[in-house]
């Protein structure tokens, strides 16, 4: 078991504005619609934008977030999230190795690395990277990953020992994301949940708080507030 780290990432909800789920909607109006659901979180994915539009996207959904206090990070792109003034990016193995990232950013910046145990976890912390992101937790039809479903059991063993803050993802949902962070995770990650929702921003909400709810729950039992 670790010590508690601190994370320049806010422990809660984090959500993905994602160009593959309800592509009909513009990802600026998504961007919006999770801001007023009370996002302090947010990775702009685009996997189907073309590059210069995703530029432009960025720049509106960057200066959304920073209007609304949130923090913004680039799916991929370090060089996305350099020219648009991003707090930091997501990146995984088909990605700039987190080193790069890092070298890019600068110290101030925040990098986060897809990982899917422990010893993965050590080496992002190596690379410089600030948080992990860990899944698939559970069944998801967003993307096709090529790993084992950690299930709530398997996410906590690696939880416990991660030297960095873990995001869980895949299949979060109102369902079970107070479970999720009950495990121990420093954020749940959802995109389909609250993207597919008829009203986002409610969606959002009451994820947030069913989050915050089962951090509590956590607390209460090991004996704290
Ligand atoms: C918080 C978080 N964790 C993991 C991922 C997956 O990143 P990656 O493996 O690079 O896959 P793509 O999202 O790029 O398809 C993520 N995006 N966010
Ligand atoms: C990007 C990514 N990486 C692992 S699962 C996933 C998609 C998460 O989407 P959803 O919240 O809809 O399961
Ligand atoms: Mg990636």
């Amino acid at each position: 078991m670790n010590a508690p780290v601190s994370s320049p990432l806010p422990r809660g909800l984090y959500v993905l504005c994602d160009d593959t789920l309800r592509p009909d909607v513009p990802l600026a109006r998504k961007a919006e619609l999770l801001l007023a659901g009370g996002a302090r979180v947010m990775q702009l994915r685009m996997k189907r934008t073309p590059l210069r539009e995703a530029l432009a996207v960025a720049r509106e959904v960057v200066a959304a977030c920073r209007r609304a206090g949130a923090v913004c990070l680039i799916n991929d792109r370090v060089d996305l999230a350099l020219l648009t003034g991003a707090h930091g990016v997501h990146v995984g193995e088909e990605d700039l190795p987190p080193e790069a990232a890092r070298r890019l950013l600068g110290p101030q910046g925040v990098v986060g690395v897809t990982v899917r145990d422990v010893a993965g976890a050590r080496a992002a912390r190596d690379a410089g990277a600030d948080y992990v992101g860990l899944g698939p937790l559970f069944g998801t039809t967003t993307k096709q990953v090529n790993a084992p479903v950690l299930g709530l059991e398997g996410f906590a063993a690696v939880v416990r020992d991660s030297p960095l803050p873990v995001v869980g993802i895949g299949g979060v949902t109102l369902e079970n994301i107070a479970r999720v962070a009950a495990a121990g995770a420093h954020g749940g990650a959802v995109a389909s949940d609250a993207l597919l929702a008829a009203d986002v921003a409610e969606r959002v909400r009451l994820l947030a708080v069913a989050f915050d709810r089962g951090v509590q729950g956590t607390s209460l039992a090991d004996g704290g507030v």
